[in-house]
């Protein structure tokens, strides 16, 4: 047998968290090590010998973990959303300092959602419209999601490489916020629903035909495989890696 990776959970009394906690001690090559969540000090992770480390707490307070964390030459694996290209320029420079270390961050590491976003990438330039709807239980922080801003990020530069100008939209009186929140010029519509996990639809249209590509995570355990797999690859990947998909074979 190879290595037993140590692994630390930050959040890990949380929805995600507990779940990747489940996950870890499930995989034969790696043990858990570290259960922390808010209150406990991060210097737990380092008397506990944690190697690479699982955050799924926070977006006011992930910036603060990966400081600490790559401070101390520790790996991470980031579920945690909210990161804008200004916070990603900071972990950048935590990490000039550490060339050694690697740091993952991913908006979802649900393998559908990644299929998802791919095939809405492909599909862009043949759309002139194409509107995001995200839907997520309620107790979510952020909104929209992490998964449908990086959505309308790649979708938006997809429709610049073909030369797509503006969408069609005549609507001159709205209600703020009736269109949803615009990023890269794509509207974005965030629900949330008591009984919701997490789900996206990316919806494109032309004259007489449209195209629904859709994902649904029922569960939370959807999370779980992407994470390990992004603990078992990061070591192997210092600096910054944004998206698991760059460590997916396609
Ligand atoms: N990338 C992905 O695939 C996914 C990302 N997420 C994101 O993960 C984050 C957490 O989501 P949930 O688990 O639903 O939230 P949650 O609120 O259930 O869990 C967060 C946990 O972090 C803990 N926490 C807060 N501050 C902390 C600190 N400074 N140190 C350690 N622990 C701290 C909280 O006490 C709580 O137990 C959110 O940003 C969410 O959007 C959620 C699902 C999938
Ligand atoms: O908060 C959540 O639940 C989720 N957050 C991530 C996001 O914002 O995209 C991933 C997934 O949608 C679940």
């Amino acid at each position: 047998m190879g290595e037993t990776l140590k692994v630390g959970v930050l959040g890990a009394k949380g929805r995600v968290g507990s779940t990747i906690c489940d996950g870890v001690e499930a995989a034969e090559d790696m043990e858990l090590v570290a259960r922390i969540d808010d209150g406990d000090s991060l210097e737990n992770l380092v008397s506990a010998g944690a190697e690479i480390v699982v955050d799924f707490t926070h977006p006011d307070v992930v910036l603060e973990n990966l400081e600490f964390l790559v401070g101390h030459d520790i790996h991470a694996v980031v579920g945690t959303t909210g990161f804008t290209e200004e916070r990603l320029e900071k972990v950048r420079g935590f990490l000039s300092k550490h060339p050694g270390t690697g740091v993952l961050v991913a908006p979802n590491f649900a393998i559908g959602a990644i299929l998802m976003m791919r095939f809405a990438q492909q599909a862009a330039k043949y759309y002139p419209s194409t509107e995001i709807i995200e839907l997520h239980h309620p107790r979510k922080a952020d909104a929209p999601s992490g998964t449908a801003r990086l959505t309308a990020e790649l979708v938006g530069q997809a429709r610049k490489d073909a030369g797509l100008g503006e969408q069609p939209d005549a609507t001159s009186t709205e209600l703020d916020g009736a269109r949803g929140a615009e990023i890269e010029g794509v509207p974005v519509h965030s629900i949330r629903l008591t009984g919701l996990v997490a789900h996206q639809e990316v919806l494109f249209g032309t004259e007489g035909e449209t195209l629904t590509i859709r994902h649904d995570s029922m569960d939370r355990t959807s999370f779980v495989p992407g994470v390990l797999l992004g603990v078992r690859s990061i070591k192997a990947h210092p600096g910054l890696t944004v998206g698991l998909d760059n460590f997916m074979e396609f």
